[in-house]
């Protein structure tokens, strides 16, 4: 930071969660505001493991906005950052800087330039809600460059969520709703949370990664789609969604999971038949997608009671809740069993996150995961199918709290406001 006169440079640095629908959103009412056709909840996942963490910068030197994705200069032209630059612009305050005490006036912002740099600790768009991440976090980022008090509770996630909608709800810890709203402006349609990470501290999330490719239908033009075609779509939002919504809700705070299960898992299927109701069909889920719901299926049957729940996003990869960390333990040593990594892997990169969970099954190399014994609900089964490699590998986490300020390392050099030469991730 220099002295009066001379160029200055000021930054903040921020995470925000990924998370993960359990009543999906699929369908807008609105394309430009970001406006849904039916409410949503989801449970946003620990930023420990599968967060964005952004950098933004201002300064008089800087000639244009400019955007930085995981090491790479994109452009920040599309409609989606113009707006969330435009509104948080808009809400500016009066910033003092506290190592100058220059204060940068209201005013100002509007002529200064931002720089972003930003670093997703997982897949960019692959199906595991990059987008909620990275739009929460820069909101929340420029909230606290631009000193952005909130004049209601949820208008931060209003202006998320015209990053992407799903980014609304990254914003908060635990498990959220985004009411619909039903203002035309859009300021009703808001996330808000149901209960903290903390309240369902026992459930374990493990996320099973089929492919971290990129898929070939983004979230947004699927769902134009199926709203333009799909007549299960408009029932779905209509007549089965608002009842879901009601059930969930009592779910979560009453911490029943054999209903949590039930509903997440029927809603997952429900939002995949909509895509293949859509013309022509989308499919997200491929065959070991097809092949990890049995699995879970089958142990639920044999169980009698709802051990694991699953969900599926746009993209073939599982994301599974377990009941508890007992449960956590046994779902992990199923998917090992069922989807051992291929005979070349590394076996410290095919479980990773939390690894506590790995731990309790006493599995520590693949020469363990050879001698992992068929389940209960295997016997009589021909050959239970055991490809390996069919899985790229597991992420154990779970529910986790909502975006967070940083005190460093920035992503941006805190002297040019440019990426360093080798970035601090
Ligand atoms: N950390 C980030 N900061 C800013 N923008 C990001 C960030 N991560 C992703 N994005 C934006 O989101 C886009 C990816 O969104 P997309 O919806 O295709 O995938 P996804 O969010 O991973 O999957 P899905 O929403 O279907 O779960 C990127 O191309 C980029 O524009
Ligand atoms: C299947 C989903 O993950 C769809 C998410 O869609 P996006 O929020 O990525 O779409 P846009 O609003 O067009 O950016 C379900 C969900 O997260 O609720």
């Amino acid at each position: 930071m220099g002295r009066e006169g001379e160029p200055w440079v000021v930054m903040k640095t921020a995470r925000a969660p990924s998370n993960i629908a359990v009543i999906k959103y699929w369908g807008k009412r609105d394309e430009k505001l970001i406006l849904p056709i039916n409410s949503s909840i989801s449970v946003t996942l620990d930023p420990e493991h599968l967060s964005a963490t952004t950098t933004v910068a201002a300064s008089p030197a800087f000639h244009s906005d400019r955007l930085w994705l995981n090491g790479k200069e994109v452009s920040v032209e599309g409609e989606r950052y113009k707006n969330c630059l435009r509104e948080m612009r808009a809400r500016a305050t009066d910033v003092e800087v506290e190592s100058t005490g220059r204060v940068i006036k209201k005013e100002e912002w509007s002529s200064l330039h931002i720089h972003i740099a930003s670093e997703n600790n997982f897949p960019t768009a692959a199906g595991l809600a990059s987008s909620a991440a990275g739009f929460a976090c820069l909101v929340y980022a420029l909230a606290q460059l631009m000193g952005v008090k909130e004049n209601y509770e949820g208008e931060l996630s209003a202006i998320a969520r015209l990053g992407s909608g799903s980014a609304c709800r990254s914003l908060l810890g635990g498990f959220v709703k985004w009411n619909m709203g039903q203002e035309a402006d859009g300021r009703d349609s808001i996330a808000t949370q149901l209960a903290e990470h903390s309240h369902w501290d026992d459930l374990v999330i493990i996320i099973a990664v089929v492919s971290s490719r990129q898929k070939e239908t983004s979230s947004t033009s699927g769902m134009q789609e199926s709203v333009r075609t799909s007549p299960l779509l408009k029932f779905r939002a209509e007549e089965v969604v608002p009842k879901r919504i009601e059930q969930m809700e009592k779910a979560i705070k009453s911490m029943d999971f054999a209903e949590f299960a039930k509903i997440t898992c029927a809603d997952s299927n429900q939002f995949h038949a909509t895509c293949l109701d859509t013309s022509p069909p989308i499919f997200y889920l491929n065959d070991t997608s097809r092949r990890l719901i049995g699995l879970v299926e089958r142990w639920n049957r044999h169980a009698g009671e709802p051990q694991v729940a699953y969900t599926f996003d746009a993209g073939p990869n599982a994301v599974m809740f377990a009941r508890n960390k007992e449960v956590g333990a046994e779902l992990l040593k199923r998917l090992l069993y069922q989807f051992p990594p291929s005979s070349d892997a590394d076996f410290s990169r095919y479980v990773i996150g939390d690894q506590s969970i790995l731990e309790s099954t006493g599995v520590t190399s693949l020469k363990d995961i050879d001698s992992l014994s068929a389940p209960a609900e295997l016997s009589g089964v021909v050959n239970p199918p055991r490809i390996p490699g069919e899985v790229d590998y597991l992420i154990c986490t779970t529910a986790g709290k909502g975006a967070y300020v940083l005190d460093g390392p920035h992503l941006l050099d805190p002297v040019s406001g440019l990426l360093p030469k080798k970035s601090a991730f």
